[in-house]
């Protein structure tokens, strides 16, 4: 078999049609690409002047299938800034390629979008982390690519970056540092952390020996997302800001009670939703691009407007 028949991706040609496809519909040219975690689609709320399409309405789109995942492509302003908005996401245990879960990042760079920032919900490895905790992701440690199972193999289109991408920076420092300085600008300090992410295929959540396991490798947190999208975005050169928010302690002791469950990670979100809100849109406000044409007059500069 030819390596191309193995490869579940979409070609250039693909992805270039799908972003024509949404460029003729909308003016809104974003710089700036967001990703919402379970729970928090809030944020696409925030988003003015929406013009927002279904996936089911967008070609070789995948469907959203996971309760707290909308499945709406949101284009609009955040604070002045123009900005595109998948809320919600696509995940390995849905049964897809995972090409196709990481689709969108290529439709991102085919927007024109330099930035993308994602949010997740993810268990807490780290014993100092609390429910509600905001980790800004420093690293990660991708767990299904240890088993081959990476969305940039298969045949390389150097058209979107090179066949062996750089990783060690994969999460932009400036921006970690950005979320940090607007973090306590809004007197959030008190829970902003950093940390490493470790991704696992789920849908099962983790066993008590496997969470010791991950955080003995050096996890903090443990989710089922984000990492593959981040190595497709930085393999075509798009910067990656990428959030956590800890919506459950991960089981590590034997005698604990506690169960993971999906309910109780949607309803952390909703109550931490406000501040990640304004966490996010203000750091989207002052993320500088090369090519920023988006500055407009009415740019809502308050830090605690919302
Ligand atoms: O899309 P994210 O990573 O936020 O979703 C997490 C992982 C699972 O999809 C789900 C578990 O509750 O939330
Ligand atoms: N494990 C994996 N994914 C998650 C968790 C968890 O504990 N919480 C939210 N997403």
């Amino acid at each position: 078999m030819h390596p191309e028949e193995g490869n579940a991706g979409y070609s250039y040609e693909e992805c270039r049609a799908t972003a024509d496809w949404l460029l003729a519909q909308v003016d809104i040219r974003p710089l700036v690409g967001i990703v919402c975690g379970s729970g928090l689609g809030g944020l696409a709320e925030m988003l003015k002047d929406q013009v927002a399409f279904n996936y089911k309405d967008i070609p070789s789109f995948p469907q959203s299938t996971v309760h707290g995942h909308a499945g709406r492509l949101v284009f609009g302003t955040l604070k002045g800034r123009a900005c595109v908005c998948m809320q919600g996401r696509f995940h390995l245990y849905e049964g897809y390629p995972i090409q196709k879960i990481t689709l969108p990042m290529r439709i991102f760079k085919l927007l024109g979008v330099e930035t993308v920032i994602l949010t997740n919900a993810a268990g807490g490895l780290n014993q100092d982390y609390r429910v509600g905790d905001i980790m800004i992701l420093k690293d990660h440690l991708n767990m299904p690519g240890f088993a081959g199972n990476n969305p940039l193999a298969g045949l390389n289109d150097e058209r979107f970056g090179v066949r062996f991408p750089c990783m060690s920076d994969a999460y932009d420092r400036d921006l970690q540092q950005l979320a940090f300085d607007v973090g306590a600008e809004l007197g959030y300090s008190d829970f902003l952390r950093k940390g490493v992410y470790c991704v696992l295929g789920g849908p099962s959540f983790e066993t008590i020996a496997e969470c010791r396991m991950l955080h003995t490798l050096g996890a903090d947190a443990v989710g089922m997302s984000t990492v593959h999208e981040v190595l497709v975005a930085r393999h075509c050169g798009m910067r990656c800001f990428a959030l956590s928010l800890i919506t459950n302690q991960a089981v590590m002791d034997y005698e604990s009670e506690e169960k993971a469950n999906h309910e109780e990670v949607l309803e952390t979100g909703k109550l931490r939703a406000e501040q990640l809100e304004r966490l996010v849109s203000n750091m989207v406000l002052r993320i500088q691009h090369n090519n920023n044409n988006n500055n407009n007059e009415d740019d809502d500069n308050d830090i605690n407007s919302y």
